[in-house]
């Protein structure tokens, strides 16, 4: 084979090429180049600049098939995921000692002094140090002494990061090792669409959100999770939202809808952008008050109200043939059949003028998008398998769910990058 033809010259090139632009780009706007340093930047490579945020990605793309080619076949399914699951473990172990906290952000600290201030044992935390390490998570500057990087320094400093770790090994990983036995046990069962059927009750004994109920340390910190990963998508903010959507194209005090809102801060950030809407957020009752709060301090209170309402149940008169129902980040928690249960009553009040607007994943034709991409979004949707028996859905599927509630719904929009990230705004209207 000539070298115009090795695949791995083809990446190597593709890798500089897209190494420059972001050098450049970094350098003209003198911005700070990425570096292991705890002083380096913790999002190097800003997403909001459309040329730059694509050579991230072909860089990403590349160096990672490049790094695939290198190892080779035989290598990586010999040493399949060996290595991180075992970071992943310590890590574990590091973050319930507190070891990033009592590293200092600047400077360094001996073993020593950081085995009595953890009160893990000077062997182990060396031991699960160096495991970090070779994951660019602290550095040892000089034998026995610690230092963070700009990685480990995220986990210093910020609870929110610590949860991620800490939800990836206390929750996600139980949960993935009972997957063959949940895909045993409810394939073939007469209720393996139930949601219950979960390979995390496999684990845990107990529904998600049940477990949750009566663990709230585990509520928590799975809520610091939650707002961790999303803020790290920069592309589906709350302010995505506001600006994704044809919202200025509603006539002048239409009502949305936003079910299963939360304490409303998307309906917040969208009402900011757009004053001649009115929202109604539906969630539980017991979110009113912290509802009511972020609604004030955003002086929205006027046109944001929210409701208490059980989204299995009718829709309350209040809310009868609104412009627009919102559901963001609902549909992918629950099987087929609990979705038509939630859209039904949706369905039953909305007007040929009104739009359903579903905020969720499309999930991409094989090969169509960067398979670190669609890495992101097919480990989300065995996720959601695991976690609520659900799924991501595609094009297809979301067609498909909604004429099985009204032979009428069709998708009439499908609104996702560049204007969003990894999410898609998905329009439906009932066509006559
Ligand atoms: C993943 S969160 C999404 C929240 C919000 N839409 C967002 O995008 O941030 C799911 C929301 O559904 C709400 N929820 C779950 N079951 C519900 C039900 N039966 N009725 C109403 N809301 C429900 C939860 O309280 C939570 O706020």
């Amino acid at each position: 084979m000539s070298s115009s033809t090795s695949l791995l010259l083809k990446l190597a090139e593709e890798i500089s090429r897209n190494t420059s632009v972001i050098v450049e780009h970094l350098n003209r706007n003198d911005l700070p180049q990425p570096s292991f340093d705890a002083d380096g930047p913790s999002h190097p490579i800003p997403e909001a600049n459309e040329e730059l945020s694509a050579a991230r990605h072909a860089l990403i793309e590349a160096s990672k098939a490049l790094h695939t080619l290198a190892v080779g076949p035989s290598e990586t399914t010999r040493l399949f995921y060996f290595k991180d699951i075992y970071f992943v473990g310590a890590m574990q172990v590091l973050c319930h000692f507190n070891v990033p906290q009592q590293v200092p952000v600047h400077g360094e600290i001996s073993m020593g002094e950081l085995s009595t201030k953890t009160g893990l044992d000077k062997g182990l935390l060396a031991r699960f140090l160096r495991m970090a390490a070779v994951n660019y998570y602290f550095t040892e500057p000089r034998p026995e002494f610690i230092a963070h990087t700009a990685w480990s320094k995220t986990l210093a400093t910020d609870p929110k990061m610590r949860a991620c770790v800490w939800f990836r090994h206390s929750e996600m990983m139980p949960s993935v090792a009972k997957l063959v036995e949940a895909v045993e046990t409810y394939t073939s069962s007469p209720e393996a669409a139930e949601p219950r059927n979960t390979a995390f009750r496999l684990a845990f004994g107990d529904t998600f959100f049940d477990y949750k109920e009566k663990h709230q340390d585990h509520m928590v910190k799975f809520g610091q999770f939650v707002d961790a990963f999303a803020s790290g998508i920069e592309a589906d903010t709350a302010e995505s939202f506001a600006r994704a959507y044809t919202w200025e194209t509603l006539p002048a005090g239409s009502l949305v809808v936003d079910v299963g809102g939360g304490i409303g801060h998307i309906s917040t950030a969208v009402a900011q952008k757009h004053p001649l809407l009115r929202f109604q957020v539906q969630d539980f009752g017991d979110l009113a008050e912290e509802s009511s709060l972020l609604r004030q301090s955003a002086g929205v209170s006027d046109r944001v109200q929210f409701c208490p309402h059980n989204f299995f149940d009718p829709q309350p008169e209040t809310s009868r043939e609104a412009a627009v129902y919102f559901l963001r980040n609902i549909m992918h928690n629950w099987p087929d059949m609990d979705c038509r249960r939630i859209l039904k009553p949706i369905v039953e009040v909305m007007s040929p003028d009104s739009r359903l607007v579903v905020c969720d994943i499309v999930l991409p034709e094989p090969n169509t998008t960067p398979k670190t991409q669609e890495a992101q979004v097919r480990a989300l949707d065995i996720v959601m398998l695991s976690m609520f028996n659900a799924k991501e859905r595609s094009y297809e599927d979301w067609q498909d769910l909604f004429t099985s509630v009204d032979s009428r719904l069709r998708i009439t929009a499908v609104i996702g990058r560049p204007k969003l990230g990894t999410e898609s705004l998905i329009e439906a209207r009932l066509m006559q």
